[in-house]
C-alpha cells in the first residue's frame, strides 16, 4: 500500500546560464506516513527548497510525480499549507485577519463568528494574547510573526504541513518556544508535517524521521534516520537519552563526510533506512554507521 504521501522518481534539472543544464537532484524517491513528522537536512544548494516547491505544487519536475493521498499533486492546494521562513503574512491586515482571511478562504459557508472562533483558538494555541492579535504585523516582532504564520498554517487544517526554514530568522529562545508549540499542536491535530532545517538539534527534536541528501548537483535522498526517542520530548532531558548523541553523531558524521562522498553518484529509489537503537542493545563499535543500520 503505498503511503500517504509518496515521491516518485523526482528529478530537477534546470539551465546554468552557460547555455548547458545542471541536473540538482536525481530520481528522489520517499514517501511520509500520514500524521508522520518528517524533516530533512542537505547542505546549501542540494535542492530541498526545490523539492518543498513541488511538493506544495508551486513548482513542476523535470521528471517524476508526487502522489498525496491518492492523487497527484499538480498546482497549489488548501490541502497543502505552506509556511515560509519569512512570514508571508498580509501587511495590511491585522493578526487576527491575516488568520480569518485564511480560515474563511478555507470555509465558505461557515459563519464570521465561526471564522473568528477558529482563528483566535490557533493564535491562543501559539501563546498569542488578545491585544496582540489586533496589531498588524509591523507592529510585531519577528517571533510573533512566525507564530501568526504558524496559527494560520494550522487553522486552515491542510493534510500536509510544509515548513521552509520556519524558525531560521528567530533567536535561540523564541525558536525553542515555538519549537515547544508546534510541537503540542502538532500532537493534537495529527496532520503531517515535513520541514526544512539546517538545524541537527532542532530535527532530533521534532522529527520521527530525518531524510539526508547528498551535496547537489545529482543530489538525492541517501538515507532516512528513524528518530528513536519517546515521545513527549523535552529538549533538556532528550539530551541524556542513551540514543540521543549517537543519533546526533551519525547525522553530523553523513553531514561532515559521506554527503560529499556520495555526492553525484547515481543511485535511485528508496533511501537506506537507519535505525539507531542503543537502548534496544544495539552497538555503536567497531564501525558506528554500520553497526548502527539495523533495518537495509
Ligand atoms: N529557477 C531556477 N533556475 C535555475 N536554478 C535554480 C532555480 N531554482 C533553484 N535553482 C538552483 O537549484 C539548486 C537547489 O536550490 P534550492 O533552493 O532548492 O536548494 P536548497 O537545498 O533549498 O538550498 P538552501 O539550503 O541554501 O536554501 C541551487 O543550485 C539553485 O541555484
Amino acid at each position: 500500500m503505498k503511503p500517504f504521501l509518496s515521491v516518485e522518481n523526482l528529478t530537477q534539472r534546470y539551465p546554468d546560464g552557460r547555455g548547458g543544464i545542471t541536473t540538482v537532484f536525481e530520481n528522489a524517491s520517499f514517501g511520509i506516513g500520514r500524521g508522520e513528522f518528517v524533516c530533512i537536512l542537505g547542505h546549501s544548494g542540494c535542492g530541498k527548497s526545490t523539492i518543498m516547491n513541488i511538493l506544495a505544487g508551486l513548482a513542476e519536475p523535470s521528471e517524476g510525480v508526487v502522489v498525496m493521498d491518492g492523487a497527484q499533486v499538480s498546482g497549489p492546494s488548501l490541502d497543502r499549507g505552506v509556511v515560509f521562513q519569512n512570514y508571508s503574512l498580509l501587511p495590511w491586515l491585522s493578526a487576527l485577519r491575516n488568520v480569518t482571511f485564511a480560515v474563511a478562504a478555507r470555509y465558505p459557508g461557515w459563519t464570521k463568528a465561526q471564522v473568528r472562533a477558529e482563528a483566535r483558538k490557533y493564535l491562543e494555541m501559539v501563546g498569542l494574547s488578545e491585544d496582540v492579535m489586533h496589531r498588524k504585523p509591523s507592529q510585531l516582532s519577528g517571533g510573533m510573526r512566525q507564530r501568526v504564520s504558524i496559527a494560520r498554517a494550522f487553522a486552515n487544517h491542510p493534510k500536509l504541513l510544509l515548513l521552509d526554514e520556519p524558525f531560521g530568522a528567530l533567536d535561540a529562545l523564541t525558536r525553542g518556544t515555538i519549537q515547544d508549540e508546534l510541537l503540542k499542536i502538532w500532537a493534537g491535530t495529527g496532520q503531517t508535517v515535513f520541514m526544512i532545517t539546517h538545524d541537527i538539534d532542532e530535527a532530533i527534536l521534532l522529527a520521527d524521521r530525518i531524510l539526508l541528501m547528498t551535496n547537489g548537483p545529482m543530489a538525492r535522498v541517501a538515507e532516512s534516520v528513524e528518530i528513536t526517542l519517546p515521545r513527549p520530548r523535552a529538549r533538556t532531558a532528550i539530551v541524556s537519552h542513551p540514543n540521543y548523541y549517537a543519533i546526533r553523531n551519525h547525522l553530523v558524521r553523513f553531514l561532515g563526510h559521506r554527503s560529499r562522498e556520495l555526492a553525484g553518484q547515481a543511485g535511485g529509489g528508496a533511501p537506506e533506512t537507519v535505525r539507531i537503537d542503543l537502548a534496544a542493545g544495539e552497538s555503536e563499535e567497531p564501525d558506528a554507521r554500520r553497526a548502527l543500520r539495523a533495518i537495509p
